[in-house]
């Protein structure tokens, strides 16, 4: 049995491009890290990876799971409302499972200029939050401007 911390990435679909950008970055970052990639799981939208992330965490083999998308400003409330549903329904995994949550999903309410420069940041960052929380330690990693 590997002795590596083992991480899932569950990816969104909006912005498709873009997110399997974010999932690179994500992947490597976990790999330079020292972890094992044990999963990735590609998903419709945001509303969706809170149920992706919990069939992860309750496998044996998945010690943490860093959730990567964007979601996008839009005409209503939708963006909003999803981001705030989403970003809840993750932390309170957090706690159920007691396995950290690494949330790289930009926005909500991203505009289309904002995208490009977040996406290495953003997944990278979810990878380090993990790292530092698996260890147990205060986070050293101060998340950029
Ligand atoms: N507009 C965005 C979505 N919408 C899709 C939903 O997340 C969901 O897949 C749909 O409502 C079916 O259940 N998702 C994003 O991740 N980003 C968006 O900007
Ligand atoms: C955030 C979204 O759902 C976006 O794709 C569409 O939003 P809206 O229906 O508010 O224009």
């Amino acid at each position: 049995m590997s002795k590596k911390s083992g991480v899932a990435i569950v990816v969104g679909s909006f912005h498709k491009n873009e997110c399997e950008t974010m999932l690179a970055a994500a992947a490597g970052a976990i790999k330079e890290r020292g972890m094992d990639l044990r999963a990735v799981v590609r998903v419709p939208g945001s509303y969706e990876k809170p149920l992706a992330t919990k069939r992860l965490l309750l496998r044996d083999d998945v010690d943490a799971v860093v959730v990567l998308g964007i979601i996008e400003h839009g005409e209503t409330a939708h963006g909003r409302v999803m981001g705030q549903s989403v970003s809840d329904a993750l932390v309170t995994l957090q706690l159920e499972f007691m396995k950290p949550i690494g949330v790289g999903i930009i926005g909500p309410e991203v505009f289309p200029t904002q995208i490009q420069p977040r996406l290495v940041g953003h997944a990278v960052a979810a990878v380090a939050a993990v790292e530092v929380m698996l260890a147990g330690a205060e986070s050293p990693y101060e998340i950029g401007a």
